[in-house]
């Protein structure tokens, strides 16, 4: 939904449920590829894109699909849990995902992709922390809600 400047959500901006689907598609598709990444997900859940389709879907002002259905943050917490994620495998995590939205057409303008990469940079580097040994995240909280932060579309 349009907020009252009339300015949509990053959801909305991105092409909604259906352009998350494809990034994700288009994402573990590389991953699956990847002589950095393979192994980290050579366990992964058949329907893992879809799940995590739902999750970014949620996070950028779509439908609560993943808290609704899919148990929400803690469980996507306790998936990282443990697995002591390195700072390589977190650079190339973000940097297939970005190849992935240029593949797939995501919006590219500025402020869509600053929001973007924002929300994933911060996401990130919180999967690599939560998943260290020792780790003690909060571990009950809403699935985060992301915005345009400081540089919103150009209404005129
Ligand atoms: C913004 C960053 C991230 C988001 C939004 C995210 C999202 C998710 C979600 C939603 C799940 C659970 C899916 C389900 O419901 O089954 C999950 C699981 C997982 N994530 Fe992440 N993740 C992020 C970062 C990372 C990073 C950087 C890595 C590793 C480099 C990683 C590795 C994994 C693995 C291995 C699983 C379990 C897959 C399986 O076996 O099913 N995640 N992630």
């Amino acid at each position: 939904m349009a907020d009252d400047n009339g300015i949509p959500t990053l959801y909305e901006w991105a092409g909604g449920s259906a352009a998350f689907e494809k990034l994700c598609e288009a994402f573990y598709r590389q991953v699956r590829v990847d002589d950095v990444l393979a192994p980290v997900f050579a366990h992964m859940d058949a329907e893992h894109p879809r799940f995590v389709a739902m999750w970014l879907a949620e996070v950028f002002g779509g439908p609560a699909d993943y808290s609704q259905q899919r148990g929400g943050y803690p469980h996507m917490l306790g998936k990282h849990l443990g697995r002591a994620l390195t700072e390589q495998q977190r650079r190339r995590w973000l940097s297939l995902i970005m190849d992935a939205a240029d593949e797939v057409g995501l919006p590219d303008d500025p402020e869509f992709r600053a929001a973007f990469v924002g929300y994933l940079e911060w996401g990130t580097r919180l999967a690599v922390a939560n998943s260290q040994p020792g780790a003690a995240p909060v571990g009950q909280a809403p699935v985060p809600k992301w915005g345009w932060g400081v540089a919103p579309p150009y209404v005129p």
